[in-house]
């Protein structure tokens, strides 16, 4: 019997909701959501597995204009996401006026098919929705054109099947147990960062990366190390807080999403560490994983 395996990348404008799209079809908590634009740093593989096919979803960073290495890390990971696509879903955010040339650009030298995805159709009314629709029939003339809710799930089984019917027939590509391409330590710091952009305001967020030292699995418990690497003493202060108050807060909510994740108890610490500019250089970011 035929067998259909394929890429499926999510693309689009910071914070449209990709990531919020990519855990709704794959069915886990895979990337992490803020309400932050720039959240998903990395593309990140989640797949659905049946007997009769394997979908590679890949959610990646939302297309900006690099002010960083570590930006233009971000878009060559959008980029190489696009040049591996079998099937593209275009997310855009139905009441933010984002300038998507930029992403269409990025589209431009792909012959992948592309479904327009018109997002978060929850915050908005009938008449909205048909005139975005119209725009991006002129536009692009997708093959196909959805408006969703991501967050409600909205028609997101039209979008599972719309995906399964133009899956290329091919063997799977990984595993047909693999849920993703990440490690546990991956997700550990995924759920860290998630929180150093929930409980800081402005550059600090933006300003950190974390990685996860050390990840010892136990029967009862995982033991859990961290290094919060930020730019410069001060944030390392602000990470840090009063007396610890607000590295306090962030391990509490790490370590119960974390215990959620992993249905294990964790037992994380964490330290702060200073690299300058970090985001600018080259050879950090390899070591942080970013190509
Ligand atoms: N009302 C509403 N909000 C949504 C919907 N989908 C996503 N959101 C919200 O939009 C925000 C951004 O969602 P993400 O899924 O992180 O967006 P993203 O495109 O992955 O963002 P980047 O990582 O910046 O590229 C979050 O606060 C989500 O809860 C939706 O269908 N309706």
């Amino acid at each position: 019997m035929s067998h259909k395996a394929g890429f499926v990348s999510i693309i689009g404008k910071p914070n449209a909701g990709k990531s919020t799209l990519m855990n709704a079809l794959v069915g886990e908590k895979m990337s992490i959501i803020t309400p932050k634009a720039q959240t998903t740093r990395h593309r990140i593989l989640g797949m659905v597995n049946t007997d009769d096919y394997q979908i590679v979803f890949s959610d990646t960073p939302g297309v900006i204009k690099p002010h960083y290495a570590l930006h233009e890390s971000m878009m060559h990971q959008v980029d190489g996401s696009i040049v591996d696509a079998d099937l593209i879903l275009l997310v855009t955010d139905i009441y933010e006026e984002f300038d998507e040339t930029d992403v269409l650009k990025k589209l431009e030298g792909s012959l992948a098919p592309i479904a327009v995805l018109i997002n978060k159709i929850d915050q908005s009314d009938e008449e909205t929705v048909k005139k975005k629709v119209e725009f991006w029939n002129e536009k692009l003339q997708p093959k196909a054109i959805f408006a969703i809710s991501a967050l409600l799930g909205h028609n997101v089984k039209a979008i599972m099947d719309f995906v399964v019917d133009n899956l290329p027939e091919h063997p799977a590509y990984y595993e047909k147990d693999a849920l993703t391409d990440r490690n546990d330590r991956f997700f550990a710091s995924e759920m860290i960062r998630a929180q150093l952009l929930k409980q800081y305001k402005k550059e600090i967020p933006y300003s950190a990366e974390v990685i996860v030292t050390a990840f010892v699995e136990g029967e009862k418990l995982h033991r859990i190390s961290a290094e919060i690497i930020v730019e410069r003493d001060s944030q390392k202060n602000i990470i840090i807080g009063q007396g610890g108050s607000m590295l306090k807060i962030v391990g509490t909510y790490a370590r119960r999403d974390m215990e959620e994740f992993f249905q294990k108890k964790v037992f994380l610490e964490m330290f702060v560490k200073v690299i300058p500019d970090w985001r600018s250089k080259k050879n950090y970011l390899k070591k942080f994983g970013y190509e």
